[in-house]
């Protein structure tokens, strides 16, 4: 649906702020707007991103996003990602739970690897709907290699006030090597809520798996839980600016000193809950065999933040691939046993053993 037919986010509902960042100063690498990033990216982990460049190209994920939901339910199951903890391919709505005691999302997800749409026409992970695959070289393989881009810009920017040596970041990222990195539509069906009723969760809450996300939105329903705070904030939709967050390898890579920040995602608030909810991520993931540790070996500052609080653990011992496994499957309503299901999903954030 055409963003100017609907309703804006609504006056009355309290909202977190986060920093504008501008990509264009960023790629100029404009020293007042690296610092303005560092502080987003130590602070929430949180910040809009404007000038970004791709705004054809999301509006093109979006129509490939509608061709693809609108299949037979029996044909998009065809291309499930299962139960074995792969992200790739068609994630149904109640298929994941959203809390420790198993309530059901109610988001349905097209995820695409990263790998598949940069090796098409050859399959690299896995097959895709029909609608996928006619967009994969007109579509998908542009919105990401241009969120591929943007996502190493800041990647670098990054590594460098974090006082790693060059490319130290980027190295983790090899686009050559097999990843999580993946191209997420998410659709929410119209959910109008009650007043006085706790929201129905679409996706619970949560970390991100990976290093950075790129994220685009129409409607609110993003919620962040900014630390000390005791409720939950709507981020805004800005149009034309994107959300950009830090995930929990970034947070684990740094030594805690940037942040991987809780969200999640509710109905859409006010008159916006009426409509559907469309949503766009670009995950930048580390390669498979990319051990999650702080790299103190590779920068004072990070181990500086190490030593400073040893009542963390940096030291996860588990690769990417590991660690984006156990997530997956245990958020796997299939998968639950009990609230320990729902515990091994859990990231840097509540993970007993890590920060
Ligand atoms: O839909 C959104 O606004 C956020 C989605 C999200 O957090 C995720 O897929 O990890
Ligand atoms: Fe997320």
């Amino acid at each position: 649906m055409p963003a100017a037919t609907l309703p804006p986010f609504p006056d009355d509902v309290p909202t977190h702020p986060l920093l504008v960042i501008d990509y264009e100063l960023i790629k100029s690498r404009d020293q007042h707007e690296i610092d303005r990033l560092w502080e987003a990216a130590t602070n929430l982990g949180f910040w809009y991103l404007k000038n970004h460049g791709v705004t054809e190209e999301v509006d093109g994920m979006f129509d490939m996003g509608a061709e693809t939901m609108a299949l037979p339910l029996e044909e998009k199951m065809k291309f499930e990602q299962g139960d074995d903890g792969i992200s790739f391919g068609y994630k149904a709505a109640g298929a994941n739970a959203v809390d420790a005691t198993g309530r059901l999302d109610t988001v349905e997800f097209t995820n695409v690897a990263k790998d598949d749409a940069l090796a098409w026409p050859r399959v690299a992970r896995r097959a895709y709907p029909s609608t996928v695959n006619a967009r994969m070289e007109s579509t998908i393989a542009p919105f990401i290699r241009k969120s591929l881009e943007i996502n190493n810009t800041l990647l670098d920017v990054l590594n460098n006030k974090l006082g790693l040596p060059p490319g130290t970041l980027l190295a983790k990222h090899p686009i050559e090597e097999f990843s999580g990195s993946e191209a997420r539509v998410i659709r929410n069906p119209p959910t109008p809520t009650s007043k006085g009723q706790p929201p129905k969760l679409a996706i619970g809450s949560h970390t991100d798996f990976g290093s950075l996300s790129f994220l685009h939105n129409r409607l609110g329903g993003l919620q962040v839980l900014v630390p000390g705070a005791e409720t939950w904030q709507y981020v805004k939709p800005i149009p034309g600016h994107a959300i950009c967050n830090l995930g929990d390898a970034m947070a684990l890579f740094s030594g805690g000193i940037l942040r991987s920040n809780l969200h999640r995602v509710v109905p859409p608030p006010g008159a916006q809950s009426a409509h559907e909810r469309w949503s766009l991520v670009y995950f930048t993931r580390p390669g498979n065999s990319v051990v999650l540790r702080a790299l103190v070996e590779d920068s004072p500052l990070i181990a500086q933040a190490v030593a400073k609080t040893p009542e963390k653990n940096f030291e996860t011992s588990a690769t990417s691939l590991e660690w984006f496994t156990r997530r997956i499957k245990n958020q796997r309503i299939k998968n639950r046993t009990g609230p320990e299901t729902w515990m091994a999903s859990r990231g840097t954030e509540a993970n007993p053993a890590v920060v």
